[in-house]
């Protein structure tokens, strides 16, 4: 007599797809598409919640959290229901650091790094020194020029940037060869993790490694300096990590550094990358806004002497520019969503998720409902004006105990080279409607070649 007990668990609607590959597939497919909150988009629509759903995605069962309510869920949960989970490759390549922890220590850690990045901290110091890179970038790579492929001369442009502002590196073959290094990297992170000779994640293991070498070498030369009085301590995030404590005077140990700075490379670069490359696609298609942003700008250089680098202040009057760049972020944005995992059983919508299961928000999604954002398709930056959108229905940087840790640094840097590009160019977009699909990130197909017009405005 087998007694057999079986509870039942009331699952959120929705498949679970193929063996393994669940519904990657079509997650994928949405995303090289260039429409990447169709996934979401038709599950709902299958499944008859707008709440959420459930599926398989990289080999993990998942529950997708839809909408406003969902993104407040899992913002507001971090550390009791929920903790932030990433793949199986990310977690692999990139050990102990920020997004591999989680709970009191990721809380610390978070707290060491916010003392440079935070918004306090980081645009009072750094915004002159944003301006100078930008503009040594725009001379070199930008001025005498008649075409440019904006995709692979910005994404230069902000892995100089963050060589610069996280370490000094300024000498190009060192950047360039730490870039190379960077670029194998990155392909193996959106990979399966197998660890096999010849594979995309192989080699990107490989290159971590080689990247790690290559920061811990930097990391003791700058130690010695700091010791002998020839760096400072406030010159760049290395420099402040190493000389900064917390209240218990406990510091930041050389590998913590090393790691973390490797994935402040990471997250930095393709996302500004991204969100510049689009910006310039978006003032291409809407002449209108361009006028707008120039004359915002203008006014801002005017004020100024000859030649004087921007400051805090200057950033803060870049009201119209932010919110272009918000309305690009809005259309497509840079990180289309993110995991979590699921610390306990979660009751939710009237269903439950059971604990260990994995947890994804979608900014996509939410940014591209109707009900949302009246009328959704169009490309209106004064939507941000006054109060601007409503909580938790504009996410590009995400939100809670997890948002995103750049977004100062972001937004100085998107502005800071919206200021120096504007004020130096106009430009026509060479493939009018290019194509973008997301892989994971959104670019467009050919690179958005340009043709610049250069004017004089002082
Ligand atoms: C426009 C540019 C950017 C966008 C749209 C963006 C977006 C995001 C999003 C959506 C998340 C949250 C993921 C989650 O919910 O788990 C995130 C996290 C993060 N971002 Fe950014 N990001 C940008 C630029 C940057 C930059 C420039 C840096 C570094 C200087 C950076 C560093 C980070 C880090 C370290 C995290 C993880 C935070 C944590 O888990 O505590 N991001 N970013």
């Amino acid at each position: 007599n087998l007694k057999s007990v079986t509870t039942k668990i009331n699952l959120p609607p929705g498949s679970f797809g193929w063996p393994f590959l669940g519904e990657t597939l079509a997650l994928l497919r949405a995303n090289w598409e260039g429409v990447p909150e169709r996934f979401v988009r038709e599950r709902i629509a299958k499944h008859g919640s707008s709440l959420v759903f459930k599926t398989s995605l990289l080999g993990d069962r998942m529950a997708v959290l839809c909408g406003p309510a969902g993104n407040k869920f899992l913002f507001g949960n971090e550390n009791k229901l929920v903790a932030v989970w990433w793949p199986t490759p990310v977690r692999k390549l990139f050990g102990r650091c920020l997004i591999t922890i989680r709970g009191d220590e990721a809380k610390w850690m978070r707290k060491m790094l916010l003392s440079y990045l935070g918004p306090d901290a980081f645009a009072t110091h750094y915004a002159a020194t944003m301006d100078v890179v930008t503009r040594r970038h725009i001379d070199v790579h930008w001025r005498g020029k008649e075409e440019v492929k904006v995709f692979e001369t910005v994404k230069l442009y902000a892995f100089e940037l963050a060589c610069r502002l996280f370490m000094s590196l300024e000498e190009p073959d060192h950047i360039a060869k730490l870039g190379s290094l960077f670029n194998i990297f990155l392909k193996g992170v959106v990979e399966l993790p197998i660890e096999f000779p010849g594979t995309r994640f192989f080699s990107a293991k490989k290159a971590a490694a080689a990247i790690r070498v290559e920061l811990m070498m930097i990391i003791k030369a700058r130690r010695v300096e700091l010791e002998e009085g020839k760096a400072s301590a406030s010159q760049d995030l290395l420099s402040h990590l190493l000389t900064s404590s917390d209240e218990n005077g406990r510091y930041l140990t050389e590998k913590d550094i090393a790691n973390n700075i490797l994935l402040l490379l990471f997250a930095g670069h393709d996302t500004s990358t991204v969100s510049i490359t689009l910006l310039i696609k978006s003032l291409g298609e809407h002449p209108d806004v361009y006028d707008k942003v120039l004359k915002e700008q203008l006014e801002i250089r005017k004020a100024k002497e000859a030649g004087e680098l921007l400051k805090w202040e200057d950033i803060q009057k870049m009201r119209y520019s932010w919110n272009v760049v918000c309305e690009v972020m809005r259309v497509n944005p840079p990180v289309v969503g993110a995991f979590r995992e699921a610390l306990v059983d979660i009751e939710y919508g009237g269903y439950t998720i059971p604990k260990g299961w994995k947890l994804y928000w979608n900014a996509a999604s939410t940014h591209k409902d109707k009900a949302n954002f009246e009328d959704v398709t169009r490309f209106d930056p004064s939507r941000f004006e006054g109060a601007g959108p409503t909580p938790f229905t504009f996410v590009p940087f995400g939100g809670g105990p997890r948002m995103c840790l750049g977004k100062e640094f972001a937004r100085l840097e998107v502005l800071a080279f919206l200021h120096n590009i504007v004020t130096n160019f106009k430009w026509d977009l060479l493939i009018p409607d290019e194509k973008l699909e997301y892989d994971p990130m959104a670019t467009p197909v050919k690179g958005l070649p340009v043709r610049l017009h250069p004017h004089r405005v002082d």
